[in-house]
């Protein structure tokens, strides 16, 4: 604790009397003299933790406790804060604090509430979109059960949108008023965090006069902070960013002001802007998955299970060339087992050290990079590039499990043309302990960029026409295939993207999330156990 103490009272817990003390660093409170029995007990929350305080209401049982009858008047305030449940997962807990008279209780909500407004990183006004029809259609319900009460209980004013639409919240975004709000929360899966991305980044541009379309324009990073509240049938984002899709542990997140930077990369095809991804972009086996899960979205959840095992079997690959340009900035490398944490140094270091890096570029204007680029002209059953490590809970570990969120990077993961039970065995590395990269057929590399060209796009300039002429092409050394088409589409988070050649750049730390990345398990273990143990969203 601090050594500036601004409150220190005899208080009474759960009709115990304990010494509390106030100060900057949080709030502690311990049992002056400890029953030999229980040893001593003493419990803390720092500042950063507490959601809320508030004046408790008494009622005529309370009050007619023994204990308060000693008492002339009754006068209470409650503490609500965060507390680890278990790993990742938060909730809201809150200890009531009973005060001998009526000035020492407004003492204690007074310098409570000033602690709690120091916070300045902090939301008071939030902009939320909800997708109605995510996941399971319960998108509104988690939010207004689950999520409005909090943040009603942390002085949080929200506007709440409803989309009707594809691509409302992303249109929306063109419009609103940046400057009311502080953060903007969408409630839903990856698509619609991808809308509001999009939206969001778009918007930024706009007012800082970038051409989105410019392969080679710097982008300007987005001041506001996006919330994400899992509802969908896919939330990887909100997975690989808090550890846990839970709709109340990011509820806290948003309301305790976290923030966590995010690469985002762009996609383009020559001057054309296509697409940003903060995940995954993958062609080949995940693309496919993910076009004939689309054109099975009838089957549920299920689609995914049963168009992956499609696929598998189907064992297309596809021939094209990849170039890319390896990232030299960071310290950090796809194999060395340092997973991205919160607070992570890596992300920290490599961010410095790429601004160094741009500058040095920047002030030999012409400096010639085309000698580092590498080539590699090949057959591909898959070609990844993990933003982060797409862990979700299917693969807690994920495509790349080293990846960082903010260092300005991602892992091109090229898995060559290899027998199904190889492929297989890869796949089955992805949910144990053994290095999924660990294969002769798969290669991985730290990139800042890479460009992809399909063999189709490379033998002629009209795919379309290269399509019928060439139809089956792929095919013909491979004769047990039965491939009827010739290209693979893009899975960029999740959402089908059509195109033969594409140019990608990692934009790093970007835009900016309420969250705190994974947090080390020794968070949890050093959670103290609480006095009380009644959950506020358990009553709601
Ligand atoms: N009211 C709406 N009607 C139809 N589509 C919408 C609506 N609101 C948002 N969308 C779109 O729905 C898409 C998917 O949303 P979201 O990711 O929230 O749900 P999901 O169930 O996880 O989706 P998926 O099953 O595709 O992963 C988004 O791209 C978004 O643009």
């Amino acid at each position: 604790m601090g050594d500036r103490i601004r409150l220190s009272s005899s208080l009474l817990l759960e009709q115990r009397a304990w010494q509390v003390i106030l100060d900057r660093e949080g709030l502690e409170w311990s049992q002056p003299q400890p029953p030999s029995a229980r040893g001593e007990e003493s419990f803390s929350v720092p500042t950063s933790e507490i959601i809320a305080v508030e004046e408790t209401e008494i009622d005529e049982k309370q009050s007619n406790r023994r204990k308060w009858r000693k008492m002339s008047k009754r006068h209470a305030f409650t503490v609500y804060y965060m507390k680890r449940k278990r790993p990742h997962c938060w909730r809201c807990k809150e200890a009531t604090f009973w005060c001998v008279d009526e000035q020492l209780c407004n003492q204690w909500i007074q310098a409570l509430k000033e602690l709690i407004d120091s916070q300045t990183s902090r939301p008071k006004r939030l902009l939320v979109y909800i997708n109605p029809f995510s996941g399971k259609k319960q998108g509104q319900r988690i939010y207004e059960q689950k999520v409005a009460p909090l943040f009603s209980l942390a002085s949080i004013s929200t506007e709440v949108v409803v989309t009707e639409h594809a691509n409302h919240a992303k249109d929306n975004l063109s419009e609103v008023n940046l400057a009311n709000y502080d953060g903007i929360v969408c409630v839903g899966g990856d698509g619609m965090f991808s809308d509001v991305m999009h939206g969001l980044i778009g918007r930024t541009q706009k007012d800082s006069g970038v051409d989105q379309n410019d392969p080679t324009a710097p982008l300007v990073p987005c001041k506001t902070r996006i919330g994400i509240i899992p509802a969908g049938s896919t939330d990887c984002i909100c997975y690989a960013t808090v550890g846990i899709n839970d709709p109340v542990t990011s509820a806290l997140h948003i309301i305790l002001g976290d923030s966590q930077p995010l690469d985002v990369s762009s996609v383009h095809r020559n001057k054309t802007f296509l697409k940003y991804f903060v995940s995954l972009l993958g062609y080949g086996f995940y693309g496919d998955v993910l076009k004939d899960s689309e054109e099975k979205r009838w089957m549920g959840s299920v689609r995914y299970d049963f168009a992956g095992f499609k696929t598998f079997l189907s064992h297309h690959y596809y021939e094209g060339t990849v170039s890319f340009l390896p990232a030299t900035h960071t310290m950090g490398c796809p194999r060395d087992g340092r997973s991205c944490k919160t607070k992570c140094r890596v992300c920290k270091q490599s961010k410095r050290q790429l601004e160094q890096l741009q500058k040095f570029e920047k002030d030999r204007h012409g400096y010639d990079r085309r000698n580092q680029w590498h080539v590699i002209r090949g057959k591909f059953l898959a070609i990844n590039a993990a933003n982060m490590s797409c862990a979700c809970p299917r693969s807690p570990k994920g495509l790349s499990p080293s990846a960082h969120l903010a260092d300005g990077c991602a892992d091109l993961i090229l898995v060559h043309k290899c027998s199904r039970f190889n492929f297989l065995r890869y796949l089955i590395r992805h949910t144990n302990e053994d290095d999924q990269f660990n294969f002769t057929f798969v290669e991985v590399y730290r990139i800042r960029k890479f460009h992809f060209t399909s063999q189709q796009l490379e033998d002629s300039d009209d795919i379309h026409n290269m399509q019928k002429k060439h139809f089956g092409r792929f095919c013909s050394d491979q004769p047990t295939c039965c491939c009827t088409f010739s290209g693979s589409t893009w899975n960029c988070d999740g959402e089908t993207l059509e195109s033969p050649a594409i140019q990608v750049e990692v934009h790093c730390q970007l835009i900016k999330l309420f969250a705190r990345g994974i947090e080390p398990p020794s968070k949890y273990e050093e959670s103290p156990s609480m006095v009380q143990d009644r959950s506020y969203v358990g009553r709601l």
